[in-house]
């Protein structure tokens, strides 16, 4: 396949190396300054930027009839206009806040013990977070998921919150530690126990596997999927 990355940072890079592992070709990198690239020359784009462009790349690659993966955190108040978009142009658009096989087991985890928990209100439930201190996001997308999960899930729980001690909220905490890759727990907390679940990222090549397994996945079909559509778990 002939990719388009867009974004050349820190999984832009990690990206490159597994595509090309696997047998493709890195057509295009778009980086902050490249304004006027030519996204057609890409079978497929992937796009792992910054919250502020992720709408604008993913709306150029649908219009351009170019099939799109995204990375990129921080931009979900536009995901639903990308879906109409994708629709309306019968595009092919995936975006999931972790491209991991690992945290894409963990989600589902997530949801079985939330299920699980739902009756017992004698837990109260928490997440965290731990990231590298460039991420400019907080919560994390993961953290965002795993609380959106609970929320569907367990019946105590209708909003999560950040850096907040609420006790009708999921509280979600954001630190950020050196270089760390990406660091998720959920607690689940009562008078006498304590019940964890954690997913610790040793590296960035899980979600770079995963980006690139997804854009061979996408190819030839329209439509907007997830993750589960890829691995088939959930
Ligand atoms: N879904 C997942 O599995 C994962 C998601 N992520 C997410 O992916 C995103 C990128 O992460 P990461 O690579 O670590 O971050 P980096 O900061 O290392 O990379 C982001 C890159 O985007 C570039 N950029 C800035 N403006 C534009 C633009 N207009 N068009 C294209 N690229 C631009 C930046 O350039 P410059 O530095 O010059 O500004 C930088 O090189 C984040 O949102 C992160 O949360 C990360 C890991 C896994
Ligand atoms: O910015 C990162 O690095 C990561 N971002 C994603 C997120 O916000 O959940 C995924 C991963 O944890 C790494």
């Amino acid at each position: 396949m002939k990719i388009a990355l867009l974004g050349y940072g820190k999984m832009g890079k990690t990206i490159e190396q597994i595509a090309i592992q696997r047998g493709h070709q890195i057509v295009l990198k778009v980086d902050k300054d490249d304004r006027d690239y030519d996204i057609t020359k890409a079978d497929v784009a992937i796009d792992f930027s910054i919250p502020s462009v992720a709408f604008s790349n993913i709306s150029n690659c649908i219009n351009n009839q170019i099939p799109v993966i995204s990375g990129t955190t921080g931009w979900l108040e536009d995901y639903n206009k990308a879906v109409t978009l994708c629709k309306e142009k019968q595009g092919a658009f995936i975006y999931a806040s972790n491209f991991s096989l690992g945290v894409n087991i963990f989600f589902e985890l997530n949801k079985t013990l939330a299920r699980m928990m739902s009756n017992l209100k004698q837990y109260k439930v928490s997440v965290e977070e731990i990231h590298h201190t460039q991420k400019l996001d907080a919560p994390s997308g993961t953290a965002i998921t795993l609380a959106n999960d609970i929320i569907k899930e367990h019946s105590n729980y209708k909003e999560w919150k950040l850096e907040e001690s609420d006790k009708d909220a999921i509280n979600i905490t954001a630190k950020r530690i050196d270089d760390v890759p990406g660091t998720h727990a959920i607690t689940y907390e009562s008078e006498v126990d304590t019940i964890t679940i954690e997913h610790v990222a040793h590296n960035r090549q899980g979600f770079a596997l995963g980006a690139v397994v997804a854009a061979e996945w996408i190819m030839g079909k329209t439509g907007v999927f997830t993750m589960n559509d890829v691995l088939n778990i959930g």
